[in-house]
């Protein structure tokens, strides 16, 4: 992915390392719904750089310019939009010389004025023959039209292609960077309103960028180019060409402002609406199970009213557009009938000047009609750029290179006076503890106390607000991200599938992992054992979240997974709660096989699990609770509650 800061224009110096001083950042996750608590997630993130500044991006947030902001994505396609242009500059031309053949037949063959008409030397050429003129001058608008046609229909191809790419561009950009961002982002953001801006949101960027360069640029060449034909033509038609245009182009201006207001709150509620959606379905088993969809319905309807309301002010503002436009321009028809009526009486033009110049004013006119129903695709394009901007400006933590690094750790994990809190949440006030390579360490202790915040910090995901989390001596947060991935696998609570095949779930931890390995694995972690009662075996498909398997049957897979990622340090989150006695025990079976030869922490309370442990350590406690003395190189202090 290129860097989308790079192309996003207006991104003052990055604050390098910033991520580092803001609290609770750590790198990013692939979960796909909003954590109930810390998880080890998708491994495969990478670093990114750090961002913008707080005040520099409010400062450009009142400039409303953030379609602007995306013009950095147009460079690659500088070419295509010359040749665009030239091709509009062609069409142009073309619809300029579109009334002149009727002029001619009405001053020359049907006799009504002796004018300088520029066709009149043409029409000779066809001797005086009236019929042979007419044949000519009919063939001419043939002409002219298809030539128009034709370059219209390149032009736009060339320069609509540019607007989608550049949004594909973007859209691309905006994903990339949203997966690359901190879990503190993710923690903060409904899943919804994320899926709402680089859907939704890119959607509507495009339609501006597309109307960029398919009505705005093409239309404003119309209108510099027929206003300089009717000045051309006699400067009296000009100026009152030149009369509708700023009129005009008020009301687009103003229309602007109004509908970017009106839009901004339309894409919000609408924002609101796609989280309500996705928290509903991803909760729809709880909704089913409590039969609370009439709740589900209320919260809905709420959310639509702030939408439908916002809907209903972007279309009054589109209403009262078009009387005031249809009015300037009758206005400007108008003048030009009566002056130009008066002008051919009283013998100054001739009928088919007339012609010319309200077939110019007409064509002048139109654009400008779409330009200013541009305003409000503008206004909801700038709206949704501010939406997807604030994803773009989110910091993400810096890159470090994997120099002098080993490929493999040796597995020791060090935790030096950490604490970490989520916001202003504290949720481990001082940890001390030593894991030796090796080590299976289990943490245990009330709920809340930090135990699965502790595995975070080791994967990575977050950032300890004090202190340092150490592998084989090396603080994380100066580790590249890969290569911690690489040293760290993680099986946790509820394997997270992704639809696709069993198989290439399972090599979602090593993307170039062959197929004997896989199998290999599958095998080790017990998927086999179900996957061959299943019809395609590890080919078989899995429904969206990995439905069609109990949660025994994924928590193998992730197993599996962890397996085929074969890293030093593995992290067991409470891997076996919630299933029952027998899928527990084949559970456990895999485990045996995964943690062999691995430094191991888990979170667990399931007897099962803990006898797997060398070493039991309590975490917190009540303050007032007994902590049993931790043994050699660990001491426990997890958050008193
Ligand atoms: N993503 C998060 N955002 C905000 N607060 C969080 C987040 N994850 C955990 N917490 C809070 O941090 C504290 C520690 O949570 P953690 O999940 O680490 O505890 P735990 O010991 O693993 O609990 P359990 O035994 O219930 O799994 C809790 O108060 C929890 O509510």
């Amino acid at each position: 992915m290129s860097d989308a800061r790079e192309r996003v224009q207006g991104v003052p110096t990055r604050a390098r390392g910033r991520a580092a001083e803001t609290p609770v950042e750590g790198r990013a996750s692939g979960t796909t719904g909003r954590p109930r608590k810390a998880r080890a997630g998708v491994r495969d993130m990478s670093r990114r750089r750090g961002g913008a500044s707080g005040e520099a991006v409010r400062a450009r947030d009142s400039s409303q310019r953030y379609l602007w902001r995306f013009r950095g994505y147009g460079t690659p396609y500088l070419g295509m939009l010359s040749l665009g242009f030239g091709l509009r500059i062609c069409e142009m031309v073309a619809d300029l010389a579109t009334p002149w053949p009727i002029a001619a037949v009405i001053d020359r063959v049907l006799g009504m004025h002796s004018t300088h008409n520029p066709l009149t030397a043409l029409l000779d050429v066809f001797g005086t023959d009236k019929t042979v003129m007419l044949a000519t001058a009919a063939g001419a608008v043939l002409v002219v039209a298809a030539v128009s046609g034709a370059f219209d229909y390149v032009g736009d191809r060339v320069m609509n292609g540019v607007g989608e790419r550049m949004s594909v561009a973007i859209r691309a950009d905006a994903y990339a960077h949203l997966q690359r961002l901190p879990m503190a982002y993710h923690d903060r953001q409904a899943v919804g309103e994320s899926t709402s801006r680089i859907i939704t949101d890119c959607g509507r960027v495009k339609d501006s960028l597309v109307a960029l360069f398919s009505t705005l640029f093409p239309g404003l060449l119309s209108v510099t180019s027929y206003a300089s034909a009717l000045l051309l033509l006699d400067w009296r038609f000009g100026l009152i060409g030149l009369f509708c245009v700023p009129l005009v182009f008020l009301i687009g201006a103003r229309n602007r402002q109004l509908g970017h207001r009106a839009a901004k709150r339309e894409r919000e509620a609408e924002g609101k609406l796609a989280a309500l959606v996705t928290e509903t379905l991803n909760g729809i088993r709880t909704v089913h199970s409590f039969g609370r969809q009439g709740l589900h319905d209320q919260r809905f309807a709420a959310e639509s009213d702030a939408a439908l309301r916002a809907g209903l002010a972007t279309t009054k503002v589109q209403a009262l557009r078009i009387p005031l436009l249809e009015l300037t321009t009758a206005g400007g028809t108008a003048l030009l009938l009566w002056i130009g009526g008066s002008g051919v009486l009283h013998g100054w033009w001739s009928v088919g000047q007339l012609v010319v110049a309200v077939s110019y004013l007409t064509g002048m006119v139109s654009p400008i009609k779409s330009l200013s129903k541009l305003s409000v695709t503008f206004a909801q394009g700038q709206a949704s750029a501010e939406r997807i901007i604030a994803i773009l400006d989110q910091p993400r933590t810096e890159p470090c290179a994997p120099q002098g690094l080993p490929f493999r750790a040796s597995g020791r994990i060090d935790f030096s006076g950490v604490a970490m809190a989520y916001g202003s949440r504290p949720a481990l006030r001082h940890l001390e503890a030593t894991i030796l390579p090796g080590e299976r360490v289990a943490l245990t202790g009330p709920n809340g106390v930090g135990k699965s915040t502790a595995l975070s910090l080791i994967a990575g995901l977050y950032r300890p607000t004090r202190g340092r989390v150490l592998i084989d001596g090396r603080p994380t947060t100066a580790l590249p991200e890969q290569w911690l991935h690489r040293q760290v696998a993680v099986v946790l609570q509820d394997t997270f599938l992704f639809s696709g095949t069993l198989a290439e779930n399972i090599r979602y931890a090593r993307p170039d992992a062959d197929d004997h390995e896989v199998d290999r694995a599958a095998q080790a972690a017990l998927v086999t054992d179900f996957a061959q009662h299943l019809p395609d075996g590890l080919a078989t498909r899995l429904g969206d979240r990995g439905v069609g398997l109990s949660g025994g049957q994924r928590q193998r897979v992730g197993i599996a997974r962890a397996l085929l990622a074969d890293a030093p340090i593995v992290l067991l989150d409470e891997p076996t709660s919630g299933l029952d006695a027998e899928a527990e025990r084949l559970v456990v079976g895999a485990l045996s096989r995964l943690v062999a030869g691995r430094t191991v922490v888990m979170t667990t309370h399931r007897p099962a699990l803990l006898e797997m442990a060398t070493r039991v350590v309590l975490l917190g406690g009540r303050g007032t609770a007994p902590c049993p003395a931790p043994q050699s190189g660990v001491t426990a202090g997890g958050l008193p509650r």
